[in-house]
């Protein structure tokens, strides 16, 4: 049997990672895809943990290799799924979540029809800009970047199967937990 993707996108800052991180903690049979970037690695983020760090050369290498699942740039950075732990686990039959932008979570619904796609949204675009600042990663250059991304990607939120508004966090990973438990 062949486990489920599941595709989780919504605009940076929103809380994708903190749901996931949560969600995580509650079901360890799912398996967080592991995406490369070119992007610096923000403090506490660890090599293969979080993101592999790789250079532009590696990246475009990985590319051509046809390595790649899915890949897109986001604010001036490359960001990609490995296909090889993806599909390996798939074949082990678990479900796979892959936390991906708008243009790579429209190339995996092309690559997997039956993926389960969710997309977060904030309450508002201020709360949005207030979370993305107190986060405390991003210089003001890759925020600016970030709200602007966020307004395309908000746009296209009925692409997806499922919405779920990220306002008071218990609620919102209540909703994740129960549309990714029953699929
Ligand atoms: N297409 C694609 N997008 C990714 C991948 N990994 C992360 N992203 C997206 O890239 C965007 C930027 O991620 P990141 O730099 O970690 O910033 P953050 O979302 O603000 O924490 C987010 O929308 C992520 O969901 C990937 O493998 N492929
Ligand atoms: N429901 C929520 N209410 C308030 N703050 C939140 C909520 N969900 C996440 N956050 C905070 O918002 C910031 C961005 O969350 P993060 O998970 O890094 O977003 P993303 O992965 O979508 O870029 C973090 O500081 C996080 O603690």
């Amino acid at each position: 049997m062949t486990g489920r993707s599941i595709v989780l996108t919504g605009p940076s800052g929103v809380g994708k990672g903190t749901l996931l991180k949560a969600l995580l903690a509650r079901r360890p049979e799912l398996y967080l895809s592991v995406s490369a970037t070119t992007r610096s690695p923000r403090e506490g983020e660890i090599d293969g943990v979080h993101y592999y760090f790789y250079s532009r050369d590696r990246f475009e290498a990985e590319i051509a290799a046809g390595a790649l699942l899915e890949w897109a740039e986001f604010a001036g950075n490359y960001y990609g799924t490995p296909i090889a732990p993806v599909q390996a686990q798939l074949d082990l039959g678990r479900s796979v979540i892959l936390e991906i932008e708008l243009a790579g979570a429209r190339q995996v619904a092309q690559i997997f029809p039956t993926a389960l796609r969710i997309f977060i949204l904030p309450p508002d675009l201020q709360t949005l800009e207030m979370r993305i600042r107190d986060r405390g990663t991003d210089s003001p250059e890759a925020i600016l970047r970030r709200l602007e991304q966020a307004k395309v990607e908000i746009a296209a939120r009925d692409e997806f199967d499922h919405q779920i508004v990220n306002d008071d966090f218990q609620t919102a990973l209540e909703e994740l937990d129960s549309l990714v438990t029953s699929a």
